[in-house]
């Protein structure tokens, strides 16, 4: 009987990690087909297409310098042709784009297809709310979408240091089929019945780091920085709490939770550009293009999406930081501003802990 085929729609610095540890387990399983397709948006790298140069030296030089494929990661530039026979679909691009690439592969992909999401961020919904980028799969592809969200920098997980990750899998079945696909013996993974609080921590953690590049940048020094987290932890839960009533508190504890907030907060791209963005007083777009090579943040965008739907609902001052971290990034506020809107943090008040709780 044929493998099952597994594609990788994306390429990016997190796409071709994930390619390495998927493409070592394909090879290793006995049904999975051993080609797997990472679909790569194309550019020219000093006059030669990325596609050739991973197909012939097995290394995405812009986004992954450094670090093997294993040859059976096919780069394939055409996204239908990536993903036509695949029975499993890995999302892992920049939140922003996954929209066009869902509307290019409608009426393309197997309708048997299991897609799993590994991308942090919101879509902006008509009319004042946001939408799951999960959803946003599941409503043009019509598959199920499991996720993959964890305490993962790109850079690290390269170098096989030990790590842990969450699947958010509602199908145990699939859940299982799902961790055989990524795990690696550094790269630990623990599937949860709680999809949405799996993607929900994934997308919010980015925000928060946000907060606390600012905090390094102002040199406000740990304690204001941990206080800084631990607000933003408290968004976190009120926001799944509040929107997403399914939700369990537990899944927190996952590695999607506190422990992605955590390493985002000290090690991420979207720390690193906001503590430059206050030393430098150049704007996030321009630090994204300095400091990134190609790469993308997602914070300042998902800062945004969250307040379009805080707004609509005359909700910013319940989300004090969420709503502090947008304004920071359009130069609406001072950055320094940030500390003296969290002094009276809702949480600060007796009952509205309690709430929190
Ligand atoms: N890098 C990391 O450490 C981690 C990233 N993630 C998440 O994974 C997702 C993907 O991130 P990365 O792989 O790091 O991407 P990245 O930040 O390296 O983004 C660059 C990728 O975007 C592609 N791109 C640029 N313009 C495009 C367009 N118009 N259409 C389609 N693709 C385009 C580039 O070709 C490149 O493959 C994000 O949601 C991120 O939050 C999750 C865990 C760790
Ligand atoms: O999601 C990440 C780590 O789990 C990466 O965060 P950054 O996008 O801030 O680098």
């Amino acid at each position: 009987m044929p493998g099952k085929k597994i594609c990788i729609v994306g390429s990016g610095n997190w796409g071709s990690v994930i390619a390495k540890i998927v493409g070592v387990n394909a090879h290793r399983l006995q049904y999975i087909d051993d080609r797997v397709t990472m679909y790569v948006y194309e550019e020219m790298i000093d006059g030669q297409k990325l596609t050739e140069i991973i197909n012939t030296t097995h290394e995405n030089v812009k986004y992954l310098p450094g670090h093997k494929l294993p040859p059976n990661v096919v780069a394939v530039p055409d996204l239908v042709e990536a993903a036509a026979d695949a029975d499993f679909l890995v999302f892992v691009v920049p939140h922003q784009f996954v929209r066009n690439l869902c509307n290019t592969l409608v009426g393309k992909i197997k309708p048997t297809a299991i897609a799993i999401s590994l991308i942090k961020g919101f879509d902006i919904a008509e009319g004042g709310g946001i939408e799951l980028i999960s959803n946003v799969i599941n409503r043009s592809l019509k598959v199920p979408v499991a996720v993959l969200m964890g305490a993962n920098l790109a850079g690290e997980v390269a170098k096989e240091n030990f790590c842990e990750t969450t699947i958010g899998c509602a199908d145990k079945k699939v859940s299982l089929a799902l961790k055989e696909i990524f795990e690696a013996d550094y790269f630990r993974v623990v599937c949860v019945e709680d999809v949405e609080t799996v993607e929900i921590c994934g997308a919010l953690k980015n925000i928060v780091a946000c907060a606390a590049g600012f905090c390094d940048g102002l040199q406000l020094g740990d304690n204001t920085k941990a206080a800084v987290i631990r607000l933003g932890l408290m968004e976190m839960v009120q926001f799944v709490k509040t929107f997403y009533a399914n939700c369990k508190l537990a899944t927190f504890l996952e590695s999607c939770g506190v422990a992605d907030l955590i390493t985002t907060c000290y090690g991420g791209r979207n720390r690193m550009v906001s503590e430059a963005f206050v030393t430098t007083g150049k704007s996030i777009e321009d630090l994204e293009r300095e400091k990134l090579n190609g790469q993308k943040l997602q914070g300042p965008i998902t800062a945004h999406e969250v307040n379009y739907m805080l707004a609509a609902r005359k909700m910013e001052d319940k989300f004090p930081l969420f709503t502090a971290v947008d304004q920071i990034c359009k130069r609406k506020i001072e950055p320094k501003q940030l500390i003296e809107l969290l002094k009276n943090h809702p949480v600060h008040q007796t009952a509205v802990l309690k709430a929190h709780l």
